[in-house]
């Protein structure tokens, strides 16, 4: 039988702490309120006597989603800043008191400068005062792994005693490893159950030495009850433990710890892309279960695996945790069994070996001389050498030209697209230049598309940097991602929505359904564009999937 494992997630307080992670209160409830759906059992909303700001948020939060979510909030070991936890999160259902105080030497002689007998009396206080307040009182003993044992465990039965109901042990500067805090929290777990097997035994890591993931859980092996984790493992420096990569270890690994949560990991990416969003901070790509590459396979030998059975290389699957489908990568290192597969995905013929053959001999030539090979290259080399006409075949959009007037009152976008032998053009204007540059491209290519996603990142540095612009589109009621690259950012920007497009064109699947809107709006697409002759090469380069 798997123990349940309780989340609390400090995405808004420990996450927040970060520099550029500070939210406003309508921000703060829209994260608690995915948080909700994403099952934590404990949001920690805040400080809140940090600021004004800050309390009223904690209250805000309460009042939101404290009907079905503990809400806790963290104070030092003072009374005004117990009372000031108290008052924000009364009127959650299940309220709970967070207090920290540290436990190490450098903490009692550097920060306090007092005896530790002083610092613990201070902590006991502080436990019956909150304890006047609330039933529900969490003790952190900050610094914890960093602390003398006898001292900690002195702290930790003394706070028990005075009604605290559940132990935090923080590795607060990240400094432990997995076996060593493992065996810290077995010992702490060991005298805590024989003093009162009530009392919830927690952990909270830092990622200083990258090991916050690896610590927390083996502090689950070591018996900690309750994990304390933020969404993309934002918090101080190098951050919290990740919520995904603890819940998914626990996941796929779950006849090892034999621990579950109660989190909905088809949550987990939306979770993760919220808080990018809000915050502005950026995942990286290569990170464990959010990461843009998290699963995206790009090596010949990988994709052949994967193409015959996702197990070869899939540990969990992409759906689990509301990732799409898996992503195969065409490039240079790329192998005959994914460019097939690409290929006929595309509705062609690969069943004539030497034509094939030298299909791919065209696409590696092409791939040696990019860093991605898209589906527009495919389909182009493809159509090229079926003998198909580009206008016979399915006809997919390139950028002829493209200029963007941006000013705060009527930012402009003028673009010219081609489409097999034709070109289209037309002007629009939004509330900036890529709204007024998506809102033009939206009508000439005629399909209702909505913006789902939209980010920017640079790939390298100074005045030549390249801009990369990922979005994500829903056409027909289905999905389409698109990226580009490109040093003129707006550039990029046009290339990863006709990239998207182009696969939603592309896609067999929901073909009709945007051929269908396509349809549907064309008399719009006729008014609003003027047909031209000529048309010039696309030198944005860029990717689109379908998903
Ligand atoms: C590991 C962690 O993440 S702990 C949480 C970190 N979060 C925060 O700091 C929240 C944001 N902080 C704040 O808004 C402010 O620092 C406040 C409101 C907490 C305090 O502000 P100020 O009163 O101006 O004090 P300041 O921050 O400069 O110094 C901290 C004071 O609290 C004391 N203190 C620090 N930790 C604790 C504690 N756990 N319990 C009691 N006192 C503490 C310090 O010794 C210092 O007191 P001193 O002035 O007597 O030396
Ligand atoms: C408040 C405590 C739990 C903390 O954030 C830490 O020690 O890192
Ligand atoms: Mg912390």
């Amino acid at each position: 039988m798997n123990r349940n494992i309780i989340v609390l997630d400090t995405t808004l307080r420990d996450g927040e702490q970060v520099p550029g992670a500070k939210l406003n209160m309508p921000q703060k409830i829209e994260m608690a309120q995915q948080l909700k759906r994403l099952g934590v059992d404990i949001i920690e909303a805040g400080f809140p006597a940090s600021s004004q700001g800050d309390f009223e948020a904690v209250q805000a939060i309460a009042r939101s989603v404290g009907d079905s979510v503990s809400i806790t909030a963290l104070g030092r070991a003072v009374k005004s800043d117990i009372d000031a936890v108290y008052e924000s999160i009364k009127l959650a259902q299940d309220p709970l008191i967070h207090i920290v105080l540290g436990t190490s030497n450098i903490h009692v002689e550097k920060k306090f400068s007092r005896s530790k007998e002083a610092v613990l009396q201070m902590g006991v206080d502080a436990v019956r005062y909150a304890k006047t307040l609330l039933p529900a009182v969490q003790y952190s003993t900050e610094d914890a792994s960093r602390s003398e044992f006898e001292y900690l465990w002195a702290t930790i039965e003394a706070v028990v005693k005075a009604g605290a109901t559940m132990i935090n042990v923080p590795d607060t500067v990240g400094f432990a490893v997995p076996e060593e805090f493992g065996d810290l929290i077995r010992r702490i777990n060991e005298r805590l159950k024989n003093l009162d097997d009530r009392v919830v035994l927690s952990v909270h890591c830092h990622n200083d030495l990258g090991l916050a993931t690896a610590n927390t859980l083996s502090a689950i092996r070591g018996g900690a009850d309750k994990v304390e984790v933020t969404i993309n493992g934002l918090g101080e420096r190098a951050g919290n433990t990740s919520l995904e990569e603890v819940v998914m270890g626990l996941k796929v690994r779950e006849s090892f710890y034999r621990a579950q949560t109660n989190i909905n990991t088809k949550e987990l990416i939306r979770s993760s892309r919220l808080l990018t969003h809000l915050t502005g901070l950026d995942v990286q790509v290569n990170k464990a279960i959010t990461g843009e590459n998290a699963f995206a396979h790009s090596s010949g030998i990988h994709q052949d695996g994967l193409l015959k059975d996702k197990n070869v290389y899939e540990i969990m699957s992409p759906e689990d945790v509301g990732a799409d489908s898996m992503e195969l990568v065409l490039t240079a290192r790329s192998g005959r069994h994914a460019f097939k597969h690409a290929v006929e995905k595309m509705g062609f013929d690969t069943s004539d070996g030497a034509e094939f053959e030298a299909l791919f001999a065209q696409f590696l030539e092409l791939a040696d001389t990019k860093k991605e090979v898209y589906d527009h290259d495919v389909y182009y080399l493809a159509s090229s050498r079926s003998g198909a006409s580009r206008s016979g075949g399915k006809e997919l959009y390139e950028l002829d030209s493209f200029q963007v007037i941006t000013n705060d009152l009527y930012p402009t976008a003028t673009v010219q697209l081609r489409k097999g032998g034709e070109a289209v053009k037309g002007s629009a204007v939004g509330d900036g230049p890529i709204d007024a540059l998506y809102t033009v491209l939206r009508q000439l290519v005629g399909i209702d598309a909505e913006l789902k996603d939209y980010k920017i990142s640079s790939l390298s540095r100074g005045k030549e940097a390249i801009g990369r612009v990922n979005i994500r589109l829903a056409v027909g009621g289905r999905s389409y991602s698109g990226r580009a690259m490109d040093t003129d950012i707006i550039k990029a920007s046009a290339g990863a929505f006709l990239n998207a497009v182009n696969a939603a064109l592309l896609d067999e699947g929901a073909g009709t359904t945007a051929e269908q809107a396509a349809a549907n709006e064309g008399s719009e697409q006729a008014a609003t564009g003027q047909v031209a002759e000529h048309a010039a090469a696309v030198s944005t380069s860029g990717q689109a999937a379908a998903e």
